[in-house]
Parts: structure tokens; C-alpha cells; sequence
């Protein structure tokens, strides 16, 4: 039986969705097998409402380790904290979420531990020999221009950050999981001291958790008032193209790609949005898409579900008074 350890990220002493995206993904990828899926809960406070969330999501293993200087993330403390549980555990994988945290946590951790890392991984795979279960993991390379496999053939754990967004959450009814407390004492102390924390209020918007997205890219770029107008009305939530957010129009945090955020909504309405392909791998797994070009050989009509030919510009306006219209009636 091989093991494949889950980097279980928290902020704000909640789980964040990326560690329960990759224990389902796993547990997707795995499911015929007898490998072990262990989810690393490193906590200042465990809670059983955590520990079901983990449960559910696909872990086979909790391995829970309490510290109170797990309260808050710091690089040395929670690059400690893995490396002892690593060292008292054979994994053969350990994957981490692509976020500020684990790209900042997943290198050190790799070179703490003498093995290799695939950072940014868009795809995940696994290959069972008799000897080994690898890892295959995909990300874009050279300037997204192709998408190389990597793999660890020599090393143990192999590990990867994947971007959050990619896979989705899933619930596995009555699925139960090895619970177990991890004891050995952090014997390091933090060498950064927090003396207050303040909230950026200036609207961060968490775009992989929107359900209906409105997305414009250079061929409206005059048009975000009325994409925002639109997304207001309904509920959904902006997001533009790289060229938008190179040319300042929307802020980084909203550009959806290869370089910016991997989407899965219900609905995304991509206008003036030609889908290159450093765009279409942050948003081809959305649910539907509905593309509106002037151009009938865009590259957005390949995954588009509705193909609107025609003028953004006009369209989108046509399309908001509709809506008002629909909501005056209701
Ligand atoms: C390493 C690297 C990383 C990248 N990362 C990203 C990323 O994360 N996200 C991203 O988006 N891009 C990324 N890019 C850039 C990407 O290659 C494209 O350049 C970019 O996505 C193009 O944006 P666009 O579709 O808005 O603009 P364009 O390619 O200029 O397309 C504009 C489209 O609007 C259409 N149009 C024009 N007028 C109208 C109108 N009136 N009504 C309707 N349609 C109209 C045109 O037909 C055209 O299809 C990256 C590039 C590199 C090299």
C-alpha cells in the first residue's frame, strides 16, 4: 500500500477549499486501489467539524498536529512541523495547494527533505508499478506555449503545489478515516513576532469560489462598467483577460489564466475574449460558456456551449436592460 500525503491549508482557523479539492481529486484518481490518502491537519485548535469536512472530502488517514504556533502560518514553524511528520512517515506524494502559502512553504519543504517539487501542476496523474506509485504531474512550460509532465523517479515524497480551482469538491457519503494525533513537540520558537493584523478591506474577490462569471477581455474593454452593471444585476462576480489587467483596467486578482486565477463556475460569459490558451486553462472546466466575438474563428467558440457572433458592444447593453427588465417583473 502507498501513501499520499495532503497538505491541509487554514486561514483564518478555517480550512481552505484547495486542501479538500486535491483529497477529492485523489480519492477520484485512486479510487480502485488500496493506496492510503493522509490528510496533515496542522492546527492550533483541532475541531471535529474539520475533522468531518477531511473525512467526507476523501482522507483515508487524519494525521492531526496540535501547536499553538500552528495558529497563524509562519514559514519555519510549519516547514518544521511537516518535516517532522515526513521524517516518522513513508509518503510516497505529498501535494500542496498552489497558494501564497504553499508556494512559499512547498520549496523549502522540498529542500528541507533532499527531494524534487513540480510547482504550479495543472494536471495530476498516477502511474502504479510494482515497485513505486508515481506521480505525474502537468504544468505549463515555456511561456505556456506547451504543457510538460514531470515526474520524481528518485526521490521520496514526490511532491507538487496544483492551483486551487482546478478540481472540484466532492462529498463521499459515510467515508471514514484513521484518525491520529501527531505528538512530537515543535522545539523551534518563530523568529517573526506579530504586532497587529489588518485586513486589505480594497475588495479581493475570491473569483474560484463564484458560481456565474462575467469576463471581458480587450474587445470590451470599454465596457467594464457595463460587465460590472451585469454582474451586479445577477449576482455573479467580473473577471477579465490578461490584456485588461496589463492595460490596468481591472486589478490583477480578477485576471483568470495560466498567470491568474483557474475558474469552474456555473456560467461564463466571455466577451470580446479571442481564448488564447493561456486563458482557456483557467476557465475551460467551467460548466457552461458563453462566448460573444465578432470573429466567427475565435478560439473562445471551441469550448463555448452558446456561440454569440456578434458586436459586445451592442450585446451587452441589450443584455442588461433585458435582465432589469426580467427583475422589474418579478
Ligand atoms: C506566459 C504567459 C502567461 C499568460 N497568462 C495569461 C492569463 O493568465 N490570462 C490571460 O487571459 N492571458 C494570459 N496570457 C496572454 C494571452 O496569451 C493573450 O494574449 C490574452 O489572453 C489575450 O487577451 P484577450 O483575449 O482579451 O485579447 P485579444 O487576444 O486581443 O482578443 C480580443 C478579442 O476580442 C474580439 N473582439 C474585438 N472587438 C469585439 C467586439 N466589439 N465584440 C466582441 N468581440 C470583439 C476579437 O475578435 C478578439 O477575439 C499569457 C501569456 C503568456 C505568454
Amino acid at each position: 500500500m502507498k501513501s499520499i500525503a495532503i497538505f491541509i491549508e487554514r486561514r483564518n482557523q478555517k480550512i481552505c477549499s484547495v486542501g479538500l479539492e486535491l483529497l477529492s481529486e485523489t480519492k477520484r484518481l485512486l479510487k480502485d486501489s488500496d493506496n492510503q490518502i493522509v490528510a496533515l491537519y496542522l492546527t492550533d485548535k483541532k475541531t471535529d467539524e474539520d475533522i468531518n469536512r477531511l473525512e467526507t472530502c476523501g482522507a483515508d488517514k487524519i494525521i492531526t498536529y496540535v501547536d499553538p504556533q500552528f495558529q497563524t502560518y509562519d514559514t519555519l514553524i510549519y516547514t518544521k512541523g511537516l518535516e517532522n511528520i515526513i521524517k516518522t512517515n513513508d509518503f510516497d506524494v505529498l501535494l500542496l495547494g498552489s497558494t501564497l502559502i504553499g508556494r512559499d512553504l512547498g520549496p523549502r519543504l522540498s529542500a528541507r527533505v533532499h527531494t524534487g517539487l513540480t510547482a504550479d501542476a495543472t494536471l495530476l496523474e498516477f502511474e502504479q508499478t510494482e515497485e513505486r506509485l508515481n506521480l505525474l504531474a502537468t504544468r505549463p512550460a515555456l511561456g505556456g506555449n506547451l504543457f510538460a509532465t514531470i515526474i520524481c523517479p528518485d526521490h521520496k515524497p514526490q511532491m507538487a503545489t496544483i492551483r486551487p480551482g482546478v478540481f472540484s469538491i466532492e462529498v463521499f457519503d459515510n467515508h471514514k478515516a484513521e484518525k491520529v494525533i501527531f505528538e512530537e513537540k515543535i522545539l523551534i520558537k518563530s523568529k517573526v513576532e506579530i504586532l497587529s493584523k489588518k485586513v486589505n478591506e480594497t475588495a479581493y474577490v475570491d473569483l474560484t469560489k463564484a458560481k456565474l462569471i462575467i469576463a471581458g477581455g480587450r474587445g470590451v474593454a470599454t465596457m467594464f462598467p457595463t460587465l460590472k452593471e451585469i454582474a451586479l444585476l445577477t449576482g455573479g462576480e467580473v473577471a477579465a483577460s490578461r490584456a485588461v489587467v496589463d492595460q490596468n483596467i481591472e486589478p490583477k486578482d480578477r485576471q483568470v489564466g495560466q498567470t491568474g486565477v483557474t475558474v469552474r463556475p456555473s456560467v461564463y460569459v466571455a466577451s470580446g475574449i479571442s481564448g488564447a490558451i493561456q486563458h482557456m486553462s483557467g476557465m475551460d472546466k467551467s460548466e457552461m460558456i458563453i462566448a460573444i466575438n465578432t470573429d466567427p474563428n475565435a478560439l473562445i467558440f471551441n469550448v463555448a456551449d452558446i456561440s454569440i457572433i456578434a458586436d459586445a458592444n451592442k450585446v451587452l447593453p441589450l443584455l442588461k436592460e433585458e435582465i432589469q427588465l426580467i427583475k422589474h417583473q418579478l
